[in-house]
């Protein structure tokens, strides 16, 4: 598991870690794996020209000591300091010593014009807001001179607790963080704008409390997956039913069975107007029409996928929140649901909407959502007491408690933005809760899968495609 915590958090450990060390050494530790990642990204450091864009904060000092560091080691290297009277005195003092040299941000253009390498210095979890003017101008010419830029922490202006961005801020091509990771690190819009991410450990770990955010990586989810044992048959392996799909739109009812098939629930039960497109695809599917109770047993639902808006979709959406096994509802379900039948509810229920349908179910506007979408997802889940599985550039996954973290699936790929590929995945997810797998691991899980699987699939990729490629993203 990867984890990320809060401001605070790291505030509060350093306080206990410093407690117990030399004044200075976490900077040391700091600035030596900072300097270590420009080195790489450098190639060669010895004639290399870098510029450290350094503001009034420890952000700043941890940029100076790394300058200074690849001084030693042969860089030119010029700080930029934002607030020249406020600058981190020892940090700008072992970077002159290494003959290094410092200048204002009137004479910042000619050294930016001419760096291989930028350091971004300029504000790190002790900022606010987006960037100022000033150092939104430096950036400016950065990005003109083609620079690589390694951002120190955080790409400086941009949340570090929720991922939003208020403004400018920095885009880095290396982010090195101290730590642990920062929630913006991981979530859109600001994860995507701190490139390829560094972990550096400065011994904080013991320190650290209850993560804010995770993201389950390879290992997490291999050990979550069901596998049949020797005493396995179909209903201890699980039955996932699914309601999606109708004569409009069987398309849907394909789809979802598709992933579910390969969730690894031992049957898929399949209710609806889609039954002959779902068979001819799927000939193991148990097909009904009808009512959902009267489909047989079944140890979770997934219910919406295109089902349209007629009076028997409600009613078919009723009857399966009013079920005591976990439901997943997606897509027209949200439409049709009540939130009072969602939080009636004693076994699990997880929803899982995109930016629009969370928007419309929080009475929000979709851009609100897509700023903040740390905060949606945990409004959501704590609004209808389930499980929100919250789809986009980041998906996310909240559970109802807020005590718990949020995970953020690492998997994703633009190319999932396809039609039907949400169906695929409510299809997956639900398989993995008719395996008996905790809400929130089955949504985490099966967003994981489902990236991996758009990843391991040529593009462009179809729908149909991820469903398929799915047992090769399955873990050993
Ligand atoms: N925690 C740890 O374990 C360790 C932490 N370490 C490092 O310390 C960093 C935190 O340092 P920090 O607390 O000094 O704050 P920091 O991020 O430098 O910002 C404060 C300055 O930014 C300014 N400023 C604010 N907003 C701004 C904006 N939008 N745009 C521009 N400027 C803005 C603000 O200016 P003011 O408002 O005062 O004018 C103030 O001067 C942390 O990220 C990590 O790098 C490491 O050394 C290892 C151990
Ligand atoms: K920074």
């Amino acid at each position: 598991m990867r984890y990320a915590h809060t401001v605070q958090a790291v505030r509060d450990a350093e306080d206990a870690l410093m407690a117990r060390l030399p004044e200075g050494v976490l900077m040391q530790r700091a600035a030596a794996g900072l300097a270590a990642v420009g080195a790489e990204v450098l190639g060669r450091v010895y004639g290399s020209r870098v510029v450290v864009l350094a503001g009034s904060g420890s952000n700043g000092g941890d940029a100076l000591y790394a300058g200074a560091r690849l001084a030693r080691r042969g860089a030119a290297v010029t700080a930029v300091l934002l607030s020249p009277e406020r600058a981190h005195t020892a940090g700008l003092a072992a970077l002159r010593a290494a003959g290094g040299r410092a200048v204002g941000t009137e004479d910042a253009a000619a050294p930016i014009a001419r760096a291989h390498l930028v350091y971004d210095g300029i504000v790190g979890i002790g900022g606010k807001g987006g960037l100022r003017p000033q150092a939104a101008d430096l950036m400016r010419a950065v990005y003109d001179a083609r620079a690589a830029v390694v951002a120190v922490d955080l790409p400086s202006g941009v949340d570090a607790d929720t991922g939003e961005v208020a403004g400018d801020a920095v885009r880095a091509d290396v982010t090195v963080t101290f730590g642990t990771y920062k929630p913006g690190l991981l979530i859109d819009p600001a994860a995507g704008l701190a490139g390829a991410l560094r972990l550096i450990d400065i011994g904080l770990g013991d320190d650290l409390g209850v993560p804010a955010v995770e993201a389950l990586q390879n290992a997490d989810v291999a050990a979550m997956l069901p596998r049949p044992g020797g005493e396995s048959d179909k209903y201890r392996r699980g039955v996932v039913g699914i309601v999606a799909g109708s004569d409009r739109y069987p398309g849907a009812a394909v789809l979802a069975v598709s992933g579910a098939i390969r969730g690894g629930a031992g049957a898929v039960r399949y209710v609806g107007g889609g039954g002959a497109a779902v068979l001819a695809r799927h000939p193991e599917t148990l097909v009904s029409t009808g009512s959902p109770h009267a489909a047989g047993r079944v140890q979770a639902w997934v219910v919406g996928p295109g089902l349209g808006d007629s009076a028997a979709a409600r009613t078919a959406v009723e009857e399966v929140l009013a079920s005591d096994v976990p439901v997943l509802v997606d897509a027209d379900g949200l439409r049709l649901m009540s939130r009072d039948a969602v939080l009636a509810r004693n076994a699990a229920t997880v929803l899982t909407p995109h930016a629009g349908e969370a928007a419309a179910l929080l009475g929000r506007p979709r851009e609100a959502v897509e700023a903040s979408r740390l905060d949606a997802v945990r409004a959501l889940a704590g609004a209808y007491g389930a499980t929100v599985l919250l789809k986009g550039s980041t998906t996310l996954v909240a559970s109802p408690s807020a005590l718990e973290p949020v995970r953020v699936n690492p998997t994703g790929t633009a190319w999932l933005a396809t039609a039907g590929s949400g169906d695929v995945l409510s299809g997956l997810a639900g398989s993995l809760l008719a395996a008996a797998l905790p809400a929130a691991d089955a949504a985490s899980a099966a967003a994981y899968l489902h990236g991996l699987a758009a990843r391991l699939t040529p593009p462009p990729l179809t729908a149909l495609d991820v469903a398929t490629t799915l047992p090769s993203a399955w873990p050993l």
